[in-house]
């Protein structure tokens, strides 16, 4: 991994870009996580606070937009982006996000920063930065031409920053003008959604706790137990660090209150790290029972053991195992069984925008097996007269309700929670505006609930099950 130095020169560029590009150029050329390579860098440097926002601004911003950078790109630099090599892609993409679509750069300041970025980086390729900056800042060529029928799709993935792989399975999911709107709301910028743990505090007490150190609050969009925070790191605030608010998406705070825990309950969490889910439980709970948070990797149940600490819960106890292979005495033992599945997570590529550059059709079919060989083993965990739910943060339906499907055809004892149940559970989470489909799912979409897209599918475990379960 190179690194570029860490103090700039006289003439480098501004410490936000030069960390924005160091980061980048870990995701580009390491496949490493946004998120991570950028709090990584974050920690690792002294940036006084505006220069951090800037860079998150410019790695979350660049990212989102890349396939439409890359587009225009393409067109001035005479060549496609993939030919570029990855350090000039990256500055190029910068200049572009800054030029295209932040406002408050004046052009010619984002092209200085992108040629300074190129003499420490890439020194070779200056003439090109500055060649195509210029042209950037002239907004020459910006959109994609207008072409044939046939490239309608192409054109919309360009315009809208996503592959169009991804936009050809949506389109022939959703009309075209709900199309457009799902992808412009995984370009939005999105405050974040926050939980509040009824334990310690209550809404109120939170936000106003969050408004006094500066944070902006809105109310939740679909629970009335949420806030949704802008202005400033959640991590830092007091609130966060009393154990009272804990950051997480909406649709996700919807999956405790749909497995609906009572307080003395086993209940058993399969993919549980790093905790937002298993620590919700043990609230809802009254953390009384417990809550057993299985994860394959041992150093990510630490930071379920973390939150716990930190939201004073005590009824969490963490397990690492392959949920594919649990010990034989838990088969039957649990009340409640919550199955957050590994996925594609092509549900929130809004949030972390680098999976919709990382996935493709083999991504979603890959991800089949391990989620079948994990329900499985979760209907073999649960007590008869048990319940189950199965989540994802994707919403392609081989992920989703072709294994709810799969799941009561493979295991007859599993009967799917009728809609009329569901609707209450979620009328009595304080939940409005969202309906069960037929079979009694969920489904989240960013455009239509303001939420990651996620879904939630719940099942009962037949008491006496007439049926031995097949496979
Ligand atoms: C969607 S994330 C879970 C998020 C978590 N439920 C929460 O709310 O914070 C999926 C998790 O499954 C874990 N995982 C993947 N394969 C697994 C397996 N075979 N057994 C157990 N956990 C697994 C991953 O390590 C990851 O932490």
């Amino acid at each position: 991994m190179r690194h570029l130095p860490a103090s700039p020169g006289p003439r480098g560029a501004s410490p936000a870009r030069q960390a924005a590009a160091r980061v980048l150029l870990r995701v580009e050329r390491n496949q490493a996580f946004a998120n991570r390579a950028l709090a990584a860098e974050l920690d690792r440097g002294n940036l006084p606070s505006r220069e951090r926002a800037l860079a998150t601004q410019l790695v979350y911003g660049t990212l989102r937009w890349q396939g439409r950078l890359d587009g225009w790109i393409g067109r001035l630099a005479g060549r496609a982006s993939s030919q570029l090599d990855p350090a000039t892609r990256v500055i190029l993409r910068l200049a572009g996000y800054q030029v295209l679509i932040l406002s408050g750069v004046p052009p010619e300041a984002a092209c200085d920063q992108a040629v300074r970025l190129a003499h420490g980086l890439r020194p070779q390729a200056a003439g090109l930065v500055n060649a195509v900056c210029r042209r950037m800042s002239r907004r020459e060529a910006v959109d994609p031409p207008a072409g044939q029928e046939g490239d309608r799709t192409a054109r919309l993935a360009e315009l809208h920053s996503h592959p169009r792989w991804l936009v050809e399975r949506w389109a022939a999911r959703v009309e075209p003008p709900e199309l457009e709107a799902w992808l412009e709301a995984n370009n939005r910028e999105s405050p974040v959604a926050v939980r509040v743990n009824r334990l310690r505090s209550d809404p109120d007490r939170a936000a106003a706790s969050l408004v006094r150190e500066g944070f902006q609050v809105e109310p939740g969009a679909l629970l009335s137990e949420a806030l949704r925070v802008h202005g400033g790191r959640i991590g830092d605030a007091a609130a966060f660090r009393s154990g009272w608010i804990t950051p997480q998406d909406e649709s996700s705070q919807l999956a405790a209150h749909l497995l609906a825990p009572r307080a003395h309950e086993q209940v058993l969490d399969l993919c549980s790290a790093p905790g937002g889910k298993a620590t919700h439980l043990a609230e809802l709970m009254e953390d009384r029972g417990r809550v057993v948070a299985v994860d394959l990797h041992p150093g990510k149940l630490r930071q379920v053991e973390e939150a716990a600490r930190r939201l004073g819960l005590r009824s969490i106890e963490t397990q690492p195992h392959d949920a594919r292979v649990l010990p034989p005495e838990w088969e039957g033992r649990f009340d409640r069984v919550l199955l957050d599945a590994p996925c594609s997570g092509l549900g929130v590529v809004g949030r972390r925008p680098e999976i919709r550059w990382r996935s493709d059709e083999e991504t979603i079919r890959s991800r089949v097996p391990l989620q079948q060989a994990l329900l499985a083993r979760a209907v073999r965990a649960l007590r008869g007269g048990g319940r189950l739910l199965y989540t994802t943060c994707s919403v392609e339906p081989e992920e989703t309700r072709a294994q709810a499907a799969w799941l009561v055809e493979q295991h007859p004892q599993m009967v799917p929670v009728a809609r009329s149940e569901v609707e209450a559970l979620l009328e009595r989470a304080g939940v409005h505006g969202l309906h069960p489909g037929d079979g009694g799912d969920v489904v989240l979409l960013p455009h239509r609930n303001g939420t990651d897209g996620f879904f939630l599918a719940l099942f009962e475990k037949k008491e006496n099950p007439a049926l031995p379960a097949r496979g």
